[in-house]
């Protein structure tokens, strides 16, 4: 027991689970992904210069990494107010707003957007991917990890007194390097002495989610307060999808309103469509897994948002919900995912 248990850590502090409502566990609000950036076909140079025109747009979705001014998300931070003001107008209640160090987490922007709009915001400890990680984070013992991460949660975070209420998004690539690894040995630990939530960005690799729990386990980890993210771009096979359910983690669709062709970061991998998610949620539904899912649109490029024509943060509350409903998923299943799980997930040990 902490003083935490039993309690939701917000950006504003200390709040009652019963007070989140509807969730959605896998967001960025202010963020860059220049880390990610990939360089456009020769022939697109001029599009990628000049993206957010209408006769752009399509060109954009389909390539959201290869313009550098669609990867800077904390440009937005007005209409990132209005997205959060949509979101609650559409019944939703909370955001998990997973940057972590190396995608330029902003705290005081979302105390700000919380305190503006009234939408609860759950920051996010400890480190991205690898490519992210510092020379000084590199050659830190897992210890020292420990430490900051621990301190994230439980004093604040980039010299702020914002204090964070999960770990993660923490990245790990494939195969899973040196220091991700050390970061993940580290998050084990701060768990165990938090009783917190944890959230992984798996590898794109279908073998990635179960080495993570591997590793977490290994080190202690609490894998039933564990999210594995990306599963929408991570597992397609139906059996290899219920061999990692049955490790127990929760289990997250979060891409939803991504649609493109050519996944740049694998190209072996085939994105699906929202149709394609509903029906994978159905599956694990069907299957028992009714209280671990969770859903989320992972929004950290601009063009997502409304502002640019995007579907913004409500596109789940508006048009998701009502396709699994009508896809056999009922309204006391969805309320699970979109209600108690995240509820569950979140809230202190
Ligand atoms: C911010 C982030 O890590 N998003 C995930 C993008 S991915 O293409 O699913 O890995």
């Amino acid at each position: 027991m902490t003083a935490l248990s039993g309690k939701v850590q917000t950006v504003l502090g200390l709040v009652d689970p019963d007070q989140l409502g509807r969730t959605m566990t896998h967001e960025h609000l202010t963020m860059s992904f220049e880390c990610s950036y990939v360089s456009p076909p020769p022939a697109d140079e001029a599009v990628a210069e000049n993206p957010f025109q209408l006769q752009h747009m399509h060109w954009l979705k389909q390539n959201p990494y290869s313009c550098r001014e669609n990867l800077f998300l904390q440009q937005e931070v007005s209409a990132l107010r209005d997205e959060l003001l949509a979101y609650k107008k559409a019944g939703g209640g909370t955001i998990v707003e997973n940057t972590t160090t190396g995608i330029d987490r902003d705290l005081p922007t979302l105390r700000q957007l919380a305190k503006d709009t009234g939408v609860h915001i759950v920051a996010g400890a400890g480190f991205y991917v690898d490519s992210t990680h510092t020379v000084a984070t590199k050659k830190m013992s897992v210890e020292k990890l420990t430490d900051i991460i621990v301190s994230e949660v439980l004093h604040g975070a980039d010299g702020t007194d914002i204090r964070c209420g999960v770990i993660g998004e923490i990245g790990t690539g494939w195969p899973i390097t040196e220091s991700e690894t050390k970061v993940l040995r580290a998050t084990a630990y701060a768990q165990a002495q938090l009783g917190c939530p944890i959230i992984i960005h798996p590898g794109r690799n279908t073998a990635a989610p179960a080495e993570v729990v591997r590793i977490l386990q290994e080190t202690g980890g609490d894998i039933s307060k564990t999210v594995m993210s990306h599963l929408d771009r991570t597992i397609f096979d139906e059996e290899e999808l219920l061999e990692f359910a049955s490790l127990g983690s929760y289990l997250e669709y979060d891409l939803f309103g991504t649609e493109m062709l050519n996944y740049p970061f694998n190209l072996d991998v085939d994105m699906p469509s929202d149709s394609q998610r509903v029906k994978a949620l159905a599956f694990l539904v069907k299957e028992g897994y009714e209280d671990r899912l969770l859903v989320a649109h992972d929004i950290h490029t601009k063009h997502r948002l409304t502002k640019f024509g995007g579907h913004g943060y409500s596109h789940i509350l508006k048009n998701i919900v009502p396709k699994m409903l009508s896809r056999g998923i009922s309204q006391h299943q969805v309320d699970k995912i979109l209600i108690d799980n995240p509820k569950r997930w979140l809230t202190f040990k």
